[in-house]
């Protein structure tokens, strides 16, 4: 399997060397050159079969022979019994046709630790096997910061920057960030927000010097592994509600566009999704473009779901990709638009296709913690706000035969304050981190230029060209 970017300039890359690159050196994002197949037979066939199971039927469609069947399965047998539920992510019925994916029984509750705990074993396999190291750097709006820090923390082989908007994030996502206390993490705050924090990292990817100097990886959902690992939650929840003799529909809280296209990547792969429904909160770029045609940035808004708090959502290139019929001059020409103006619009043909797979929705903050206390009430099950803001898009676009799955894409005690003054109850963190918030805090301040980021990195960073 060969992995191209989505601006046509670089080298087509195997999974190992795409996996290490994170971002490709044209500045594009890798996919696979083809989407692997699985035939309704293959699915069903993974009926009453463990997540691990599935992961490894779905996955190694795109590792192929470059990781060896018994690694990667030891390394998704490793990576899933770091979470605390044996179905790894539950559905729970929560209406008639209505369910909730839980994918926040992982080490840091959210949905992030699903691909991170398996991107870091895949990364120190590859990088042992090449005797080499890695310097990883990642922008967070909260969650893949935490899920990064949890899953590398300690690793040999290398050192993990974080940089989150300073005073941005909930106080549970800041400590699991900063209070790890492993000499290869560093959080480091920024005087900004999400979209800073991504610039700042997709400029350090651009600049080659930089980038060679520290052997720079990425671990955001640029990163094709982030991608993949998530497809697999598609396949295990669809075939339980009975896939491939049923449709299912998603409806998943969105920011950056990579769970939600992994979404697209399962049904590519031949599971029959029927409908894809993307939610936004009041930072609602991919529910306007839907509807106008027009991809425009305004600037970002701070929400009860801060992790959503994005305009520049990076995977939408992907899809971008596919939709003008992988014509990578395309995608270069709305990028450019986008750089240069802050705005693209999306040719008719392939607005048109992207209106075939995918619905959106926005719900307000007020709607958000409208949904928390109703859902509270009628079913007893607490929300998180990005998954009430998913509950609240789901429940417009449902579609009468269809059973819906919302992604359940954090723990509501990672936003204690926003479900308490929604619904007046206060989540408790689970016990096995009950001290997060007594553990003693370390990160540096840094102001959004690439020259001081990247000097901090240089000082910091084992790994040398
Ligand atoms: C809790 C939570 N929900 C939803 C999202 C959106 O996911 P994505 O960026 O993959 O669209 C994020 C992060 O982006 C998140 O942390
Ligand atoms: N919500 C994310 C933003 C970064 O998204 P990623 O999936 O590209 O890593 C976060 O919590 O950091």
């Amino acid at each position: 399997m060969q992995y191209i970017s989505t601006r046509g300039d670089a080298p087509a890359l195997g999974f190992r060397d795409a996996l290490l690159a994170g971002l490709a050196r044209d500045g594009g994002l890798y996919l696979p050159e083809t989407w692997p197949q699985l035939s309704k037979k293959e699915i069903r066939h993974l009926r009453g079969k463990s997540y691990q199971d599935v992961a490894f039927a779905v996955l190694s469609h795109f590792t192929g022979d470059e990781i060896p069947a018994d690694a990667l399965k030891s390394m998704i047998d490793e990576a899933y019994a770091t979470f605390r539920h044996p179905a790894i992510a539950p559905l729970v019925q929560v209406g008639p046709n209505d369910y909730v994916l839980e994918l926040f029984h992982g080490t840091t509750l959210a949905f992030k630790d699903v691909a991170m705990q398996l991107l870091a074993r895949l990364m120190d396999y590859v990088l042992a096997e090449r005797g080499e190291r890695a310097t990883i750097v990642g922008a967070t709006s909260g969650d893949t910061g935490g899920a990064a820090i949890d899953a590398f923390a300690g690793r040999e082989r290398t050192d993990v920057f974080i940089l989150f908007p300073h005073g941005k994030v909930s106080p549970v996502q800041q400590r699991q960030m900063t209070t790890s206390g492993h000499a290869n993490v560093h959080a480091v705050a920024v005087h900004g927000n999400f979209d800073d924090c991504q610039d700042l990292v997709k400029a350090m990817f651009n600049d080659v010097a930089f980038r060679e100097s520290v052997k720079l990886s990425g671990v955001n959902s640029i990163n094709w592994a982030r991608i993949m690992a998530q497809v697999v939650y598609y396949f295990t929840s669809a075939i339980s509600l009975g896939a491939p003799d049923r449709k299912v529909s998603f409806t998943v809280p969105t920011g950056n566009f990579g769970d939600i296209f992994a979404g697209y990547v399962a049904k590519r792969m031949g599971l029959p999704i029927d409908r894809l429904v993307i939610a936004t909160n009041d930072n609602d770029i991919l529910a306007r473009t839907l509807k106008t045609g027009r991809y425009e940035m305004k600037p970002v808004v701070a929400t009860t779901s801060p992790s959503m708090d994005i305009q520049i959502s990076s995977n939408f290139e992907r899809l971008l990709f596919e939709s003008y019929g992988r014509d990578s001059a395309a995608v270069r020409s709305a990028m450019s638009g986008l750089r240069q103006s802050g705005a693209f619009e999306i040719q008719p043909e392939a607005l048109k296709a992207i209106r075939r797979e995918f619905k959106a929705g926005r719900a307000t903050q007020k709607q958000v913690a409208e949904t928390i206390r109703a859902t509270l009430a009628e079913t007893g099950y607490l929300l998180d706000p990005h998954t009430a803001t998913g509950i609240f898009v789901a429940s417009k676009n449902a579609k009468g035969t269809s059973p819906m799955v919302t992604l359940a894409t954090a723990h509501p005690a990672k936003f204690q304050a926003a479900v308490e003054s929604a619904c007046g109850i206060h989540p408790a963190l689970p016990s096995w981190m009950g001290d997060l918030m007594s553990r003693e805090e370390h990160f540096d301040l840094l102001e959004p230029e690439l020259k001081a980021v990247e000097a901090f990195i240089s000082q910091h960073a084992r790994a040398k060209a």
